[in-house]
């Protein structure tokens, strides 16, 4: 009896992306198993918020595929959020959204990113971390199958760096993919693959703007 392998949690081919001359993106190729945590790492400019973009279906590439067959959680490097709102309201939004029965997961979220004192906070008044840490909640809450990270660990201090690595390794272990993307990855052992974004194209390895853990690796 032969066994039909598992679809990938995402499938790119030839992706390309232009604005006006700037040829940003040449023909990226990518496929992602389930179940997996990556990394996409390339300087700034490299293109990696567009490719992540186009992942997510908010832009359109000019060429090439995109197949991801369930849904996805996408963390953008800018927070949407309302400052005028509190985290409360915030997740009373996205649970409608995503038509959630109930809010058990992200409230649980909150507490693995040691936020839940800030439930009825505005976002206004939120440092940038915690904005962050809601940013983060908001992509993870619905448990999708597939998750898109840009910049997740942004302002995020030491405990809550790791905190988020744990949170990433229960997930990957739950069958989840991870796609996370970073201008500097600290930790590359972390990841199950690493890709680096250069001249257009995404290269595995390691690559330029990856370390190895340093000591400190402390992320601002
Ligand atoms: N809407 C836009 N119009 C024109 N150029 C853009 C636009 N968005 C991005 N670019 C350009 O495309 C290139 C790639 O940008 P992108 O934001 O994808 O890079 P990045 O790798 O995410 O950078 P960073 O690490 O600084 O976040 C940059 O040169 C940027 O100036």
């Amino acid at each position: 009896m032969t066994t039909t392998p598992p679809e990938p949690a995402l499938r790119v081919g030839g992706v390309h992306r232009s604005y006006g001359r700037h040829h940003v993106l040449r023909g990226v190729d990518l496929e992602l198993p389930a179940g997996r945590l990556a990394g996409v790492v390339g300087e700034n400019g490299a293109g990696k918020s567009t490719l992540l973009n186009i992942l997510a279906g908010r832009l359109s590439p000019d060429a090439g595929t995109v197949h991801c067959p369930g849904r996805l959680g996408y963390c953008p490097q800018q927070t949407v959020l309302n400052p005028a709102f509190t985290v409360d309201q915030h997740l009373r939004f996205f649970q409608v959204a995503y038509d959630l029965p109930d809010l058990k997961r992200a409230h649980a979220l909150l507490e693995v990113l040691n936020f839940t004192g800030y439930r009825r906070h505005r976002v206004a008044a939120l440092s940038g971390g915690t904005r962050q840490k809601l940013n983060l909640t908001l992509a993870l809450m619905h448990d999708p199958p597939l998750l898109l990270l840009d910049e997740p660990y942004q302002g995020f201090d030491w405990d809550t760096y790791q905190r988020f690595w744990d949170l990433a390794a229960e997930l990957r272990d739950r069958g989840r993919s991870i796609l996370v993307v970073s201008h500097i990855a600290f930790d590359t052992a972390r990841f199950d693959r690493l890709w680096h974004l250069e001249a257009g194209r995404l290269v595995e390895g390691a690559g330029a703007s990856a370390a190895p853990a340093p000591t400190p690796a402390v992320p601002r």
